[in-house]
């Protein structure tokens, strides 16, 4: 599963460097980070409006299809910072047998 993670970020490191006019995420860099974070916010309200309509009608379709659209959206931003999916992967790692109630607390001291 994370192999398509991966390797969707060695695309969008190489979409760095790619012609605006020919790559859509090209287009977003030359934007900048602003744009790329209007993006994940405008994807994470769609997602969220979504997930609201699936829950009356049962039709998770829009569910998926606005997920990818967020965690895609959400990629660009991390490989903007330099950053991967790899480091999210390694922190939900770091979390798993750790209860979300201990890890609050923990994050307190
Ligand atoms: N996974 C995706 C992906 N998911 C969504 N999108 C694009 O994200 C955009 C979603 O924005 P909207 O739905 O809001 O549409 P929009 O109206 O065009 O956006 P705005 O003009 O409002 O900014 C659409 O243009 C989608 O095509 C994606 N574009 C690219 N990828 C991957 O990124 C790779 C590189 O893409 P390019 O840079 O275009 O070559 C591709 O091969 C894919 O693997």
């Amino acid at each position: 599963m994370s192999d398509v993670l991966n390797q969707l970020a060695q695309v969008l490191e190489e979409r760095k460097q790619a012609d605006p006019d020919s790559s859509y995420v090209a287009s977003l860099h030359a934007k900048g980070l602003n744009k790329i974070l209007e993006k994940v916010g405008e994807e994470c309200t769609e997602t969220l409006l979504a997930a609201k309509d699936a829950e009356h009608s049962g039709d998770t379709r829009d569910v998926i299809y606005e997920t990818a659209d967020l965690w895609f959206h959400s990629m660009v931003m991390l490989s903007r910072l330099g950053l991967g999916p790899g480091e999210v992967i390694d922190e939900l790692a770091r979390r798993f047998d750790l209860s979300g109630l201990e890890e609050k607390a923990s994050r307190n001291k």
